[in-house]
């Protein structure tokens, strides 16, 4: 286990050339002895100093500018040294190599990832979900998640989060107050109004929620599989959303053999769009192999595009693959190729009864389940079932018809629409007000305080002597959402935490 009472040092830059390039250290011990080894001289707090930085003979590194922030005033607290050289990878390596150098007698060693901002956090200078948030502006892959996670940074999340769990235990203070009086017990409820108070943290608890799942859209980007018979222009509606020929098109059914992932943004938000080898029956090994990855897919989605072919009814074999999506999955029937069809973009040309004598079991690929499961867990924040959790569980209801929406892949007809409806299938309210980046683990704590309120109020609705179980549950509540900011945290959790940061961070 690493110290957090080590000096550290870290290239605070991105790796490769850049214009200027920052090596920093951070220690709960003074640095005057490696700035005077440095920089020749003691720098006064917080003010830009050019000057050369030399190592142990004397000999010329780089000219810079050193900066030093004594502690507590520094991003980590403790006392925070930076140089900043030119951006280049040897430079900057000789510079980190004369810190640990000079440092040696203090104890210096390489900062793990995230360890600067872990330190940060173990002393206030951030609560966990600003640390957080501090990765996911780095990560950000849109505008729309930069933003979100710049909110969160400053702690607009954890203030929401903060005030929920002030008016969770001030309930609970009312309560326990009240238990020491068994005599009070039945007024207290009307006493406090506890119901109506419950009711209200629940109502804005519910509210931070759904601000909180459209930030895990943000930060995520959706997961959407195109999934269809072949030919019916999987390929051709990717790069078609791609804007360039990211996947081959043929006239020749099984072109797709392997998934093709193509990222792109609509208003925003960022989408990951999988292709997939087209599902039906073969004997050919290498396309076999293929259609079980895309089962694979269908199974980590947030949305599915279940691809038909105007052209081509085929209702019983679609209705097969229709049987075998997740019902937890929304899914969005997609009539391509209406370039061909007469009378416009009604979805009609693909007769309307998929639904219809859905033969349960006999899609393409039958037997490719085995493996479906494989890799889902490989990382705990990118998992299938974690992820279901952004997508509101009402979007579809499991043996209800899927929407259906024409489009042309060749023309570029019913696009705009097809974007449109990705994003409100998945949950997504552009009107809004600004999400959260929260993060899987904030909405499975949020999910869990709902869940105890939920009891709370059942146990406030029952006449007799049930306050003390009542108060558990606040108690519980409570847990779950500073479980967010990280006032009682493990030591493992923080491991996980800031391991997935960049070095230098
Ligand atoms: N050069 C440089 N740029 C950087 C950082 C850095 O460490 N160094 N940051 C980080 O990686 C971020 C900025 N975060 C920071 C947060 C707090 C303090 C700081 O010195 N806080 C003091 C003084 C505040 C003040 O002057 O008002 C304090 O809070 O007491 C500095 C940087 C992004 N840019
Ligand atoms: N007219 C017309 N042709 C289309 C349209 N979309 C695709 N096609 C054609 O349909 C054929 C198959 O398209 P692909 O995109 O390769 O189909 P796929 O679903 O990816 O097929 P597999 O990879 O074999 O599963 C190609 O010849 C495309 O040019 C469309 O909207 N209109
Ligand atoms: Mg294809």
């Amino acid at each position: 286990m690493i110290s957090d009472h080590d000096p550290i040092v870290a290239i605070a830059t991105a790796p490769g050339r850049g214009g200027i390039g920052v090596v920093r250290v951070s220690s709960p011990a003074r640095l005057d002895a490696l700035i005077e080894a440095i920089a020749g001289r003691q720098l006064t707090p917080r003010h830009a100093h050019y000057l050369p930085f030399k190592d142990a003979d004397g000999v010329l590194i780089d000219e810079g500018i050193a900066l030093a922030f004594p502690a507590p005033h520094s991003y980590t607290g403790e006392h925070v040294v930076e140089f900043q050289g030119h951006g280049g990878p040897v430079v900057l390596r000789r510079l980190l190599a004369r810190c640990l150098e000079a440092g040696r007698e203090q104890g210096i060693r390489l900062a793990e990832p995230g360890e600067f901002t872990r330190r940060a956090f173990l002393n206030d200078r951030m609560d966990l979900a600003q640390a957080e948030a501090v990765a996911d502006l780095i990560d950000a892959s849109s505008e729309a998640a930069a933003r979100s996670a710049a909110a969160s940074m400053t702690g607009a999340f954890s203030d929401q989060v903060t005030g929920l769990a002030d008016r969770i235990v001030h309930l609970r203070m009312l309560v326990e107050a009240t238990l020491d009086f068994p005599e009070e017990e039945i007024e207290f409820l009307e006493k406090y109004q506890a119901r109506s108070v419950l009711d209200a943290i629940a109502s804005d608890l519910s509210h931070l929620l759904a601000q909180a799942r459209q930030g895990a859209i943000l930060r995520e980007g959706l997961h959407v599989v195109l999934a269809g018979q072949p030919n019916v222009g999987k390929s051709s509606l990717l790069n078609a959303l791609a804007g360039f020929e990211a996947a081959i098109v043929t006239p020749i059914a099984g072109t797709t053999r392997d998934k093709v992932v193509q990222q792109i943004t609509i208003e925003g938000v960022p989408l990951h769009i999988v292709d997939t080898a087209g599902l039906r029956e073969t004997t050919d090994t290498v396309e076999q192999i293929g259609i079980a990855r895309t089962w694979t897919e269908i199974e980590q989605a947030d949305v599915i595009l279940h691809l038909l072919d105007a052209t081509q009814p085929q209702p019983e074999l679609d209705a097969a693959i229709t049987s075998r999506l997740p019902a937890r999955t929304p899914v969005l029937e997609i009539v391509n190729k209406m370039d061909l069809v007469d009378g416009g973009n009604d979805g009609a040309g693909a007769g309307g009864n998929a639904g219809a004598e859905a033969d349960a079991g006999a899609g393409a690929g039958a037997d490719a389940d085995a493996d479906a499961d494989a890799d889902a867990d490989a990382d705990a924040d990118a998992g299938g079932s974690q992820r279901a959790a952004r997508v509101s569980a009402e979007t579809r209801v499991a043996g209800h018809p899927a929407k259906r929406l024409g489009i042309s892949a060749l023309t570029g007809e019913g696009l705009d629409t097809l974007r449109q409806e990705l994003l409100a299938i998945a949950g997504w309210n552009p009107s809004g007000e600004s999400p959260y980046l929260a993060r899987e683990r904030h909405i499975q704590a949020l999910l869990q305080a709902a869940d105890h309120l939920d009891i709370a109020g059942e146990h406030a609705a029952l006449s007799d002597r049930v306050l003390d179980l009542f108060a558990e549950e606040l108690r519980l509540a409570h847990g779950a959402l500073t479980s967010i900011t990280g006032e009682f945290t493990s030591d493992d959790l923080l491991g996980v935490i800031f391991s997935r940061f960049c070095i230098g961070k």
